[in-house]
């Protein structure tokens, strides 16, 4: 996750901000962000409480002017605060953090196409769907129900994926793909241009709402649920997918954290920009044997562009649900049993 914007001066030297830095102050010492900009607000106009750290006592206050947040700074700052628990507050003026510093730092190279990612079996189409379909499918998915997750929301169509066992269960078929789809469909045989194999008969599809900020963690879509092509199309809002491949086997199919992959002879790790309108289809190694997932950041740096997430991204993930066993070439990575 990137750091916050503001943070604490370093220092003596205080210049005038609209944004205060304060401290013992927050949800780890009891004071909700909504009590904190309520107590704040006798001053002038809060236009947000946010989180300084990860420290959950350390919060930045941000008011419209100045002058607010100087009345503020003299009212509460080292004083028994009545309205806030009686906590005696510690104030200094924020200053703005270096870009350097809130965009993540360990990022690695993001490739806009994916011949220049180089992994077997990863392609992406720019531009696969018009901004008129994408438009449709947005409003369509919007008007039937969602399902909550902890933090993004979905929708099954065809057969559900179950997250606990990560797999589907083929004796309950939803129904068929929705009508609204057929303009992604009728458009996915062009794939076999590139990968010859790639299936084209879907019957599965998963579609995920990922507010800003929020991720995917790293995973290999289970081998014993869906068959060799696995495509997602990206809408509304853009973002980075990252792939990383274990060379040792007991990576195995367990999931691990984005920060574990080292990019040594061990781990190697890519990245692939995802602009909305774009389809990915992941075949052979780089589905099989490649972990894929989305870093939980609300600014991507792609390469010496500084690019922010939409307010949402929502993707339609379009898959085959496996009958048979699977017959691929990394045992390592597959649960299917042979
Ligand atoms: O959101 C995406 O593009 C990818 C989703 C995904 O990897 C999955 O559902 O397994
Ligand atoms: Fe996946």
């Amino acid at each position: 996750m990137g750091l916050p914007k503001f943070t604490r001066p370093k220092g003596g030297h205080e210049e005038l901000s609209s944004n205060l830095y304060v401290a013992n102050c927050g949800p780890a010492v009891g004071l909700t962000l909504d009590s904190i900009e309520s107590a704040f607000s006798l001053y002038g106009t809060v236009k947000g409480v946010y989180p300084a750290d990860e420290s959950g006592c350390r919060v930045i206050v941000s008011y419209d002017d100045e002058s607010s947040a100087q009345t503020a700074l003299k009212a509460l700052d080292r004083k028994t605060c009545s309205d806030l628990g009686g906590r005696s507050l510690h104030i200094r003026y924020s200053v703005q953090r270096p870009l350097s510093q809130v965009v993540p730092t360990d990022s690695v190279q993001v490739s806009l196409e994916a011949s220049e990612m180089n992994i077997p079996g990863v392609y992406l189409i720019h531009d696969f769907i018009s901004a008129q379909e994408e438009e449709q499918l947005l409003a369509a998915v919007d008007a039937r129900p969602w399902h909550n997750l902890a933090k993004r929301r979905v929708q099954h169509y065809g057969y559900e994926f179950c997250y606990n066992i990560r797999n589907v269960d083929t004796q309950q078929r939803l129904g068929e793909l929705p009508s609204f789809v057929a303009c992604v469909l009728d458009k996915v045989p062009v794939f076999q241009k590139l990968d010859e194999a790639a299936d084209v008969s879907l019957d599965q599809l998963t579609v995920n709402e990922y507010p800003s900020g929020v991720g995917l963690s790293p995973h290999i879509d289970t081998h014993s649920a869906f068959e060799g092509s696995i495509y997602s199309l990206s809408l509304s809002g853009p973002c980075i997918m990252e792939f990383r491949r274990y060379s040792n086997t007991n990576a195995c199919f367990g999931d691990r954290d984005a920060e574990s992959c080292d990019n040594s002879s061990n781990c190697i790790r890519k990245a692939i920009y995802l602009p909305p309108r774009s389809m990915l289809l992941l075949s052979g190694e780089g589905r099989y044997a490649w972990q894929h997932y989305i870093p939980h950041h609300k600014i991507d740096m792609v390469k010496d562009t500084i690019i922010r997430r939409g307010s949402r991204r929502v993707s339609f993930t379009f898959r085959k649900v496996r009958k048979g066993p699977c017959q691929c070439d990394y045992p390592q990575f597959c649960d299917s049993p042979r």
